[in-house]
C-alpha cells in the first residue's frame, strides 16, 4: 500500500490542503462544547442574556466555518484520490501491454480486469477515506482527551477503562475477517472469468445446449462469492452494536459519576454536558480509526495484487539503449538456428532444433498436423514469446539485439484467429500504418480480396466494425486482417493460417494478387492446406515441434513421408484434391 502511495505525488498539494483545512476544523469543533459550557454555566446562571447571544452567535459562526471546512476537505481528498485512482489504472493498463504473452497468461486477463478496476477502486475508496479521517480522527482523539482532561481530570479517568475496551474489541473483530478480503477479491477474479467466457462462448455454449451448465457453473460462483461477502459481514456486523454498547456504557458511567459530582459541588451541569460531548468525540474517533482499520487491510489486499502485476518485470525487455544492432543490414531476412522454445511450466518444448532461412521475394510455407508448433514458430519471429535455446534473426540481427517496435515495424502479423477493433474499416486498417492515405488502404482491401465487400457497405472504408467484429464474417475478418498487415508494407510477412476461412478461389486470387504486392518482402505462410503451399519456394514439414523436412513441393513429394501422407489425406478417392 505504501508503495502505491507515491503515485499520490502529483496531488501532493490537495493532500496538504486537506490535512491544514482538517486540522482547523477540528480546532473550531474542539471549542464547540466548551463554548456551550460557558453559555450554561455563566449565561444562563447569571441570566446574562447578552453573554449568551455573544457565545452563541460565536458557537454558530464555528460551525459554519467548520462546514465549510470540512467540504473542502471532501471536494479536495476526492479530487486528489480520483486522480490517483485514474493515474494508477493507466500505469497499470501501459505496464500490462509490455507483457509478454507469457506474463499475461500468468495472471489472465479476467484478473488482470478485476486488478485494474475493482481493486484499484477499493485502493481509491480507503484513500479517500485515510485522507478524510487519517488527520481528524488522531487529531479529535487527543484533543478530546485534553478537553475532557481540562473540564474533570478525576472523571476523565474513565476513559482509561473505556478505550482500551473499545481498542481490544476492535481488534479482536477485524483480525478474523481480515483473511476473507483476500478471498473476496479471488472470488471477484472467478466471477469475472466466468462471465468472460460465458459471453464470448455464448454461441458455443447454446449450439450445445449448455445453458443449464453455464447457469449453474455461475451460480456457484456467485453463491460462493456471496457466502464469503456474508461471513465478511457477519465478523463486521458485531462492530457496530458492540462499539455503541461500550460507547453508550461510557455516557451512562459519566452521566452517573458526573450528577455525584454535582451534587456534591465538585463540578457544574455546564462542565459535564461538555465532559460527554468531548467522551462522544473521544469515542467516535476511536470508531473512525476502527473503520480505517477494516478498510485499509482490505485495500492492502488489493494495493497487493496490484503491485504484484507492476512488479512482474516483463520477461521480453528492449536491449539497454545504445546496445541494439542495426537491423538494416538484410532486411527481409528471417533467420532460425538450432531454436528451442517451450511455453512456460510445459514439460516438453513445443519447437526442438529449428533451422531455416527465409529471404526476401520468397514464400516459405510452414505445414504440419494440429498442435506440430507452427504458431509456437511464427510467434518466435516478432518475439512474442522468447527461445529457450538457439537464435532467432530478423533482418540479420537476432531479435534480443533490436527493440521490440524496431522489430515489429518491419513485420506484417495477420494472427490465426482475426482480431479486429471497435471502429471503423479505414481506423483498424490504419492499425498498420497510422497515416497511410485512403488510396493505399483501398489498394490493400483490394490485393486481400476485401475490396468489394468493404464498398458494399454503408460508408466503405468508414463503415463502422462493432467489437471484436461482430457484425462480420470469418472470412471477412480474416480479409481485413491480411489488408491491415499490406497496409503496413513490412519486410516481412507472416499469415499465421490466415486463408483457413477463405474459400478455394478466394485463397487462390488472394495469393496470386499478394506474390505481386509482396514484391521484394519475405512470406511466411502457415497453413493446413496443400493447394495454400504448393507454389511456395520453400516447405517446411513440422512434426511433433521438429523439422521433418524441407524444400519445395516435389522435392517433398518425392521424399519426404509425413508430407506424403498430409498431401494423401488430402485427396479424394480418386487422386483429386479435395477443395
Ligand atoms: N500458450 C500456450 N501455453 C502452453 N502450451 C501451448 C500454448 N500454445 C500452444 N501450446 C502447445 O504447444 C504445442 C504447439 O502448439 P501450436 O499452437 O504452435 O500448434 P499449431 O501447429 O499451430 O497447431 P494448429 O494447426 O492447431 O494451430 C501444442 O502442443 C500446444 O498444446
Amino acid at each position: 500500500m505504501i508503495s502505491l502511495m507515491k503515485n499520490l505525488k502529483p496531488y501532493r498539494l490537495y493532500v496538504i490542503l486537506v490535512v491544514v483545512l482538517t486540522m482547523a476544523a477540528i480546532l473550531l469543533e474542539l471549542n464547540l462544547p466548551t463554548l456551550m459550557a460557558n453559555v450554561i454555566d455563566i449565561g444562563i446562571v447569571n441570566r446574562d442574556i447578552p453573554y449568551i447571544l455573544k457565545t452563541g452567535g460565536l458557537m454558530i459562526a464555528c460551525s459554519i466555518a467548520s462546514i465549510l471546512l470540512t467540504i473542502s476537505v471532501m471536494f479536495f481528498s476526492s479530487r486528489a484520490s480520483m486522480g490517483f485512482g485514474r493515474d494508477l489504472r493507466r500505469k497499470l493498463f501501459v505496464h500490462v501491454e509490455s507483457f509478454s504473452l507469457q506474463e499475461f497468461e500468468r495472471i489472465g486477463p479476467s484478473s488482470l480486469i478485476t486488478r485494474t478496476t475493482n481493486d484499484i477502486k477499493q485502493v481509491q475508496d480507503v484513500l479517500t477515506m485515510m485522507m478524510r479521517m487519517m488527520t481528524r480522527a488522531p487529531l479529535m482523539l487527543i484533543g478530546g482527551i485534553m478537553m475532557a482532561v481540562s473540564r474533570d481530570a478525576f472523571m476523565s479517568l474513565i476513559f482509561l477503562i473505556a478505550l482500551p475496551l473499545l481498542a481490544g474489541t476492535i481488534y479482536a473483530i477485524t483480525r478474523k475477517s481480515i483473511p476473507l478480503f483476500g478471498e473476496l477479491q479471488r472470488r471477484t477474479d472467478k466471477l469475472n472469468l466466468l462471465l468472460r467466457e460465458g459471453l464470448i462462448g455464448v454461441r458455443v455454449v447454446r449450439a450445445f445446449n449448455r445453458v443449464a451448465y453455464e447457469k449453474q457453473r455461475f451460480q456457484e460462483a456467485n453463491e460462493s462469492f456471496r457466502d464469503t461477502g456474508i461471513r465478511v459481514g457477519q465478523s463486521m456486523a458485531l462492530m457496530f452494536p458492540v462499539m455503541m454498547i461500550i460507547m453508550n456504557f461510557t455516557q451512562i458511567a459519566i452521566i452517573w459519576i458526573g450528577a455525584t459530582r454535582i451534587d456534591a459541588g465538585l463540578m457544574q451541569v455546564g462542565n459535564l454536558m461538555a465532559f460527554l460531548q468531548y467522551a462522544s468525540m473521544i469515542l467516535f474517533s476511536l470508531i473512525m480509526l476502527s473503520m480505517m482499520l477494516v478498510m485499509v487491510p482490505r485495500a492492502q489486499v488489493s494495493a497487493r495484487r496490484i503491485n504484484e502485476v507492476l512488479e512482474q518485470l516483463p520477461l521480453i525487455v528492449d536491449p539497454k539503449p545504445g546496445s541494439s544492432a542495426q537491423a538494416n543490414l538484410q532486411r527481409g531476412h528471417v533467420e532460425f538456428r538450432n531454436v528451442t522454445f517451450r511455453y512456460a511450466g510445459a514439460e516438453k518444448p513445443a519447437l526442438e532444433g529449428i533451422s531455416f532461412r527465409a529471404v526476401p521475394g520468397q514464400t516459405t510455407a510452414i505445414i504440419g498436423s494440429t498442435g506440430a508448433g507452427k504458431t509456437s514458430l511464427v510467434q518466435l519471429i516478432p518475439r512474442f514469446y522468447e527461445a529457450e535455446d538457439g537464435e532467432v534473426l530478423v533482418n540479420g540481427v537476432d531479435v534480443r539485439l533490436q527493440t521490440q517496435e524496431e522489430l515489429r515495424s518491419s513485420i506484417g502479423y495477420v494472427p490465426q484467429k482475426a482480431v479486429l477493433f471497435s471502429g471503423t474499416v479505414a481506423e483498424n486498417l490504419r492499425f498498420g500504418s497510422e497515416h497511410a492515405d485512403d488510396a493505399a488502404l483501398l489498394a490493400a482491401l483490394e490485393t486481400a480480396q476485401a475490396l468489394n465487400f468493404v464498398q458494399e457497405k454503408e460508408g466503405g472504408l468508414h463503415a463502422k466494425i462493432e467489437q471484436s467484429g461482430a457484425n462480420l464474417s470469418g472470412g471477412q475478418k480474416q480479409r481485413l486482417s491480411i489488408a491491415r498487415a499490406l497496409v503496413r508494407k513490412p519486410d516481412i510477412y507472416i499469415f499465421d493460417d490466415s486463408f483457413s476461412a477463405l474459400d478455394y478461389a478466394t485463397d487462390a486470387r488472394l495469393r496470386k494478387a499478394l506474390k505481386r504486392e509482396a514484391g521484394s518482402a519475405a512470406v511466411i505462410i502457415v497453413a493446413q492446406r496443400i493447394s495454400t503451399v504448393v507454389e511456395a519456394d520453400q516447405i517446411i514439414v513440422l512434426n511433433e515441434g521438429r523439422m521433418a523436412g524441407i524444400g519445395t513441393h516435389a522435392e517433398l513429394l518425392q521424399s519426404n513421408e509425413i508430407y506424403q501422407e498430409i498431401v494423401a489425406s488430402q485427396l479424394s478417392p480418386e487422386g483429386e484434391e479435395i477443395a
